[in-house]
């Protein structure tokens, strides 16, 4: 009885499922948006007006709507939309929705936190419900994001407003084990969420992978996808779509070259730039600062992506040993994914300080968690910068950001205020300065494990601003370089090379050595640099060192930063990847294996011959003696310290005690007693603001003699301590 009951309620709701789309599809048509037009233009329906089919034949119109309730969309897709508090639409989605309901192509840009997600993803759906697609019929929507937590956000997003649908959907990203089990299951799936790259693998590698009947494509970030960094993956990706497709892009920052367009073979794409004429292209509720500062009064400069994880790294340890006790949480892109997602989702839920690459500069929405976006480097561009800023203000929330620029850096601003972005420059006030170097130097003391951590970071910050492209703001030999160094804490500015032309001319032949990029969210030219030189920290060193060496400003104009991946020995990644050798190399040209059988480039051998591990050993020696030096040198300083207080305290003493003597007997006893509270209080707050080396000291009379510290305050303690580290410092620069 059962079974012919559920049939027969399956038939009804097909049948009335079949009714609702013809009834949409006839709405969608009676009275589409003119091709060309921002349906932002016309007046709004009014709130109570009637929509869907009206008396005499005729439907409501929906071009202008502003509210999801008036717009021609599916009760399964209107009825999420309401339980998940979606009701009236944003700039970008009434601007959007009505076009690409109608399945024009869009290229959609709106300031960031705007509500670019749902418009693309209620099309996604809605062209999936009225085409009627099924499980049978595989792969109907792409959707593509340049980051793995972006399109884990993404993900959310469609479950949430899909939850009525009956549409399987997958999340396509890499960094997860279970490719194997993705691959069994890919072909059943009908919308994707991925990254370039894991699409791009299932194409390649997975059986029968299916795309050829999809019906929509999206491009979140679209700039972003769209650049060099992606550019190999996305003409792979698009060579295997249907040319016959519907194409959303979307960004706050959006690309309009006539090139890329044409790669996506766009068909008359409506432009929809809603905040183009906005007095700001940043969120009007976002307050913004630029500070100029020196390197040494601010702990690092953190580095754009994804030459940056060394910088975020160090700068996440120094501040978690600087300040115990406050939740600081750290994301780049090398980190396991299960992990990525987990500081994710931590930090949307609890209050704490995030320490990210650009990782996490686009697209995410941070459940409107993040008050503060604070810019330790200069971005790479205007955009890097109105996507960095935009993870906070979102929707109609406000939020704040600085930015910190070096001196060498001031163009920035000017850029910035040309592109409409409201930033208000202010000096930073003089007794708020916090100088960190000798903070930082004592932390690399105190813990070794810091110390090639800085100096990696040292040497990736230098590297990133070598290959940045604005060269009136990145200029490497305008870098203040020992200062740099020393607000790293490092005890002197690591060595870089220069590499005579000789070895440069050796390296570009290493071009015969082709490396296939391995998926990345965060893909660009030099991430596969990156990986090549990831092996052990000395050598690393020396090679990072050695990439340096092409800074060289009578360099530049001959060796260009894309090549530098070629010139990098790729030992690591030889090892791992698919190799081709040149065979129109020339005759007699020296072929180089490995132990495994992979082909070297002529500077890998360099890079490992006798010599350098000699230099480099030498080199280690002089930094471990240096530390050793300085180590005890801050030692007996802060031993020296403490005597000259103690003995200042007892003169003190002895002072009032002989001042006192000219006084009454009972008031000598009531001050003698309030001075050696006095004392006590002193004594107390000492213990409190002990310095760094107090509590590294092994010897018994330390904490007793850290009581009778010299300062009264952690800032005198603090600018003794930056005196002495810095003397020091200053000597070893010298
Ligand atoms: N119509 C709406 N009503 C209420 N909230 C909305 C609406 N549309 C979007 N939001 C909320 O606004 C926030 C920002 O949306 P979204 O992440 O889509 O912004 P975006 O424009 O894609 O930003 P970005 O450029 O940074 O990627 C989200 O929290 C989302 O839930």
């Amino acid at each position: 009885m059962r079974r012919p009951k559920s049939k027969e309620l399956r038939k009804q709701q097909r049948l009335s499922e079949q009714e609702e789309i013809n009834l949409l599809n006839s709405w969608i048509q009676f009275q589409p948006p003119d091709s060309g037009s921002n349906p932002m233009s016309l007046p709004p329906l009014p709130k109570n007006s009637s929509v869907g089919l009206l008396e005499g034949n005729t439907y409501s119109r929906y071009a202008g709507a502003s509210r999801f309730d008036q717009f021609p969309l599916s009760k399964k897709t209107k009825d999420a939309l309401r339980e998940a508090k979606f009701v009236v639409t944003t700039d970008i989605q009434r601007a959007a929705l009505p076009h690409a309901l109608y399945g024009r192509d869009i290229l959609g840009a709106a300031k960031t936190g705007s509500g670019k997600t749902l418009t693309f993803i209620i099309p996604v759906l809605e062209k999936l419900y009225r085409e009627r697609w099924g499980p049978e019929d595989g792969v109907g929507s792409i959707i593509i994001s340049p980051t793995r937590e972006l399109a884990g956000q993404i993900f959310d997003v469609l479950k949430d407003v899909g939850k009525h649908h009956n549409f399987s959907a997958g999340l396509l990203i890499g960094g997860r084990k279970d490719v194997d089990m993705e691959k069994e299951r890919v072909n059943e799936l009908n919308i994707l969420i991925c990254t370039p790259g894991r699409l791009l693998q299932h194409m390649d590698e997975t059986p029968n992978f299916d795309c050829s009947q999809m019906q929509i494509l999206v491009l979140d970030e679209a700039d972003r996808i769209l650049d060099s960094g992606f550019k190999k993956e996305l003409n792979a990706i698009i060579s295997q779509l249907p040319k016959r497709r519907q194409t959303l892009l979307f960004s706050a920052t959006q690309t309009k070259s006539i090139q890329d367009l044409a790669r996506l073979s766009l068909k008359d794409p409506e432009y929809l730039s809603v905040h183009e004429e906005s007095v700001t292209a940043t969120p009007s509720l976002l307050k913004q600062i630029v500070m100029i500062v020196a390197p040494l009064f601010f702990p690092v400069k953190e580095v754009p992506f994804p030459e940056g994880n060394h910088v975020v790294k160090f700068v996440f340890e120094a501040f978690k040993k600087l300040h115990p006790g406050i939740p600081l949480k750290c994301l780049h892109g090398r980190m396991k994914q299960e992990r990525r997602m987990a500081i994710y989702s931590e930090f949307c839920e609890k209050r704490s300080v995030l320490f990210s690459t650009d990782v996490a500069a686009r697209g995410l929405d941070f459940n409107k968690a993040v008050d503060w976006v604070v810019q330790v480097d200069c971005p790479e561009n205007v955009a890097s910068y109105i996507h960095r800023v935009g993870r906070t203000a979102r929707y109609k929330s406000g939020g704040k950001s600085v930015l910190f620029l070096l001196p060498s850096e001031m163009q920035m601003l000017e850029k910035l205020k040309a592109a409409k972005v409201p930033v208000h420059f202010t000096k930073p006030r003089q007794e708020r300065l916090q100088p960190v170097s000798s903070l930082l130097a004592s932390l690399l003391v105190k813990y070794p494990d810091l110390q090639h951590r800085a100096q990696r970071a040292f040497i990736t910050y230098l590297r990133s601003i070598h290959i940045q492209k604005d060269k009136d703001i990145f200029d490497v030999m305008k870098l203040p370089i020992n200062e740099y160094s020393a607000s790293l804490g490092l005890p002197m500015t690591p060595k870089v090379r220069f590499l005579n032309q000789k070895i440069k001319s050796k390296a570009v032949s290493t071009k015969s050595v082709l490396v296939e990029p391995e998926e990345s969210s965060e893909k660009n030219v030099l991430e596969v640099s990156r990986n090549k030189i990831d092996t052990d920290p000395f050598k690393d060193e020396e090679i990072e060192n050695d990439l340096f060496q092409l800074a060289d400003p009578a360099n530049e104009d001959k060796v260009k930063s894309s090549e530098i991946e070629e010139i990098i020995p790729a030992t690591r990644v030889l090892k791992k990847k698919k190799l081709k050798i040149n065979v129109h190399r020339p005759v007699g040209t020296r072929v180089v294996f490995d132990d495994e059988g992979n082909t070297l480039p002529p500077l890998a051998r360099i890079a490992d011959t006798q010599s350098g591990k000699e230099a480099l050993l030498l080199d280690q020696e002089q930094k471990a003696e240096y530390y050793r030096r300085m180590r005890d040198d801050l030692k007996k300083a802060d031993k020296e310290d403490k005597l000259i207080e103690r003995q200042r305290l007892r003169e003190k003493r002895i002072k009032q005690k002989m001042k006192w003597k000219g006084g009454n007997e009972e008031e000598e006893d009531q001050d003698d007693n309030s001075g050696s509270e006095r004392d006590e209080t002193v004594n107390r707050r000492h213990k409190k603001n002990k310095v760094y080396f107090d509590s590294d000291s092994d010897e018994g009379e330390k904490n007793e003699i850290a009581g009778n510290a010299r300062t009264s305050s952690t800032a005198v303690t603090l600018e003794e301590q930056e005196a002495l580290a810095l003397k020091l410092l200053n000597s070893m620069h010298s």
